[in-house]
């Protein structure tokens, strides 16, 4: 076994085995405490630039699959487990999770304890970290975390996104045409759209609102996607130009802060996010609580108890995360707008939020 070094800022540090690759990657380190859906987690452009620890013990078991990626490759900056499991086995499996990790670069450590490094960073907050399997010593490495770029002010969308458009084609009929903004969007989202029978267009980050409403659809998207959302000052000016046009629009996650954004909110990071697969959110419209898929460490900012007046009317805090109060979903009064901080395109994850795709839907029929 080929020994590895996970180092923090603070200079905690865990020794373990080498996982994945060998070498040396720094990012910042978050914990991820779904039992299930690693491969999905790996995929998901919205974790670029991040060491991602995973809190459910044993990783790896059921292999990688050809269907189950969210993007056309993996982002994590780096991976840590506990248990990595010693051989696969699953009737979809075509490989094991750490070839895999080889052969797409991806440096990781197992072998340590996920428990304490979870409880650290739930303490001190989420902060940059290094892994080293390639024999640099602590101090070494400390100095290369210490000198990496931080998480606020990143920004990583144009990093991820595909930069052709490309169309997905609704199931069946077609009924209505959506733009979605690249900013790191997952597979899992033109899926769930064009089963409602929406056709997706789907453009580069950088895309203009001209670019987003120029083919006339019925809808736009925002997508879910890594970074600071103060960074993207160009998405931000995108969206404007689509609630000028009044077109309906429904953004997920990086999505939801940026509209937030457009409407003249702020955001701000979490101390160490929320990620995992049950995540309780209050739905202060209907009164229900979904248990949700989340991914963030950035959030809206926006009083609870009040709609807040905006260049584009007034917007109401629509859902509440029950751990903590976060800001977990918007709706605009006054245009046709909403989004929400949680993941209802969720793979692996629960299907509570789900019917939001049938609501933006609806929403498209209302303006037609
Ligand atoms: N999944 C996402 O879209 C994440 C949004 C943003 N990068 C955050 O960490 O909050």
């Amino acid at each position: 076994m080929k020994e590895a070094l996970l180092v923090l800022e603070d200079g905690r540090t865990f020794r373990g085995e080498s996982y994945g690759a060998v070498g040396t990657t720094v990012g910042e380190a978050v914990f991820a405490t779904g039992m299930t859906g690693y491969q999905e987690t790996l995929t998901d452009p919205s974790y670029a630039g991040q060491i991602v620890t995973m809190t459910a013990p044993h990783i790896g078991n059921t292999g990688v699959n050809a269907e189950d990626d969210e993007s056309r490759r993996m982002w994590v900056a780096g991976f840590v487990v506990r248990d990595p499991a010693r051989r696969p086995a699953n009737w979809r499996a075509t490989g094991s999770l750490d070839d895999e990790l080889v052969a797409q670069g991806v440096v990781g450590i197992s072998g340590i304890d996920t428990r304490a490094l979870t409880r650290h960073l739930r303490e001190r907050g989420a902060m940059r970290a290094g892994i080293s399997s390639e024999g640099l010593g602590q101090q070494e490495l400390l100095t290369r975390v210490q000198a990496a770029g931080s998480m606020t002010g990143a920004d990583l969308a144009p990093v991820v996104t595909a930069n052709d458009p490309y169309v997905v084609p609704a199931v069946g009929e077609r009924r209505y045409t959506v733009a979605a903004l690249d900013l790191g969007i997952k597979t899992a989202t033109p899926r769930h759209l064009a089963a409602l029978g929406v056709e997706t267009h789907v453009l580069p980050a950088t895309a203009t609102a001209e670019d987003l409403l120029a083919a006339g659809p019925d809808g736009v998207f925002l997508s879910n996607g890594p970074g600071d959302p103060a960074a993207a000052d160009y998405a931000v000016a995108a969206v404007r130009g689509v609630l000028d046009a009044r077109r309906p629009l429904f953004g997920i996650c990086f999505g939801n802060q940026i509209l937030g954004r457009a409407l003249g909110l702020g955001t701000y990071k979490l101390r160490f996010g929320h990620r995992g697969l049950n995540q309780p959110v209050l739905d202060r419209v209907s009164g229900t609580v979904r248990v949700t898929s989340h991914n963030h460490g950035f959030a809206v900012d926006a009083p609870l108890d009040r709609p807040t007046d905006t260049p584009y009317g007034q917007v109401e805090v629509s859902h509440v995360g029950l751990n903590d109060d976060v800001v977990e979903g918007l709706r605009c009064l006054d245009v046709p707008a909403f989004s929400v901080q949680f993941h209802p395109e969720a793979a692996a994850g629960p299907h509570d939020a789900a019917p939001l795709f049938q609501r933006f839907v609806d929403l498209m029929q209302e303006q037609h």
